[in-house]
């Protein structure tokens, strides 16, 4: 009989091993917005202006910039066990954290390294924070409200949908070949677009974090505020409209290369017989609505992952290689 799959309830938060304390400080913090819920002499827990629990980011100084784990809500105690559970089920690595072993503000979770080989935790119990809704008097920067997304870059798009729906996640929207084969895809727990989203490319590695704000103007003036401060260097692509997921959006880089997107505006998934938006990969409004080119750092470059013990995973090649398909406003490959 087979294992059932934890209930999650959404995308929860990610730790980040990050080189310069003070400088990814400097971005997150001074410049994104986010809260400092609690700090020490080498992590940052930091959190959105809408986030009613302890973090959605934590920032570890570390030698090498990398991704120590995403993590997942589950909705109870027991949801822990059945993700412990179902994993041992598929023999992978698990790792079980009681309360105050893990990370601080979490309870007891379990650590694994899934058949993708991302490092993911999974966790009821979490320290509330205080509500900053509407302490306006707080709201800085690019005022990030809550974190919305993980998006991974993983050889084996169809593996990694296999994977996902075998949790119990549903499929807002992919991108696929004139034959179907699939070339992105991205999936939900919560009811909005997605909570991880799937990037072919050398994985496993992070491809970005996407962060919400409210509104579009928040994006834009994002953007301004990184110009005004000559730190242009660090938006990667955008600001633009989103085909997939219809979000208004703008991706940046942190110092240490961390991708992260402010993303806005998507829509609602919650019914039970949501129908799969099916973009083709030849139509160049389907990553920027208006056609414009993606810069192909964003198809190349991405962020290492760690295994359980700390080590850096070893990435295979892409099975599909979406940024070598002849696409008008791309113009790569
Ligand atoms: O560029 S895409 O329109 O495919 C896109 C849609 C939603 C996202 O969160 C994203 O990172 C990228
Ligand atoms: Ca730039
Ligand atoms: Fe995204």
């Amino acid at each position: 009989m087979s294992t059932p799959a934890p209930d999650v309830v959404r995308s929860a938060y990610a730790q980040l091993a990050v080189t310069d304390l003070a400088r990814a400080r400097w971005f997150w913090v001074d410049m994104l917005g986010f809260h400092v819920q609690y700090e020490n002499a080498d992590s940052l827990y930091l959190r959105g202006t809408d986030e009613l629990t302890h973090h959605s980011l934590v920032l570890r100084k570390g030698e090498v910039a990398a991704l120590d784990h995403i993590s997942y809500r589950v909705r109870t105690p027991e949801d822990v066990d059945k993700a412990e559970k179902f994993f041992r089920q598929l023999g992978r690595p698990v790792k079980r954290l009681k309360k105050g072993e893990g990370t601080v503000g979490v309870g007891d979770a379990v650590r694994v390294v899934d058949p993708l080989g991302f490092p993911v935790e999974f966790f009821h119990e979490i320290e509330r924070g205080e509500r900053l809704i509407q302490r306006y008097d707080l709201h800085r920067g690019a005022q990030i409200a809550r974190l919305d997304h993980f998006n991974i870059c993983t050889p084996d798009i169809p593996a990694a949908y296999a994977h996902y729906k075998s949790l119990g996640f549903g499929c807002s929207e992919t991108i696929e070949g004139d034959e179907h084969e699939l070339y992105a895809a991205w999936m939900y727990r919560k009811q909005t677009v997605h909570d991880v989203a799937f990037t072919g490319g050398a994985g496993p590695r992070l491809h970005h974090l996407g962060v919400a704000t409210h509104e579009s103007h928040q994006v834009l003036r994002t953007a301004d505020i990184f110009g005004a401060l000559h730190e242009e260097k660090h938006i990667e692509r955008g600001p633009g409209r989103h085909g997939v997921s219809n979000a208004f959006y703008v991706y940046l880089r942190d110092p240490d290369g961390h991708r992260v997107e402010i993303y806005t505006s998507d829509y609602y998934t919650g019914d039970p017989d949501h129908e799969t938006y099916r973009w083709n990969v030849h139509d160049d409004r389907r990553r920027d609505f208006w056609g414009n080119a993606v810069i192909e750092s964003w198809y190349k470059e991405a962020t290492p992952v760690l295994d359980l013990d700390g080590r850096q995973q070893p990435v295979g090649s892409a099975l599909l290689d979406e940024s070598a398909v002849q696409v008008g406003a791309d113009g790569l490959g």
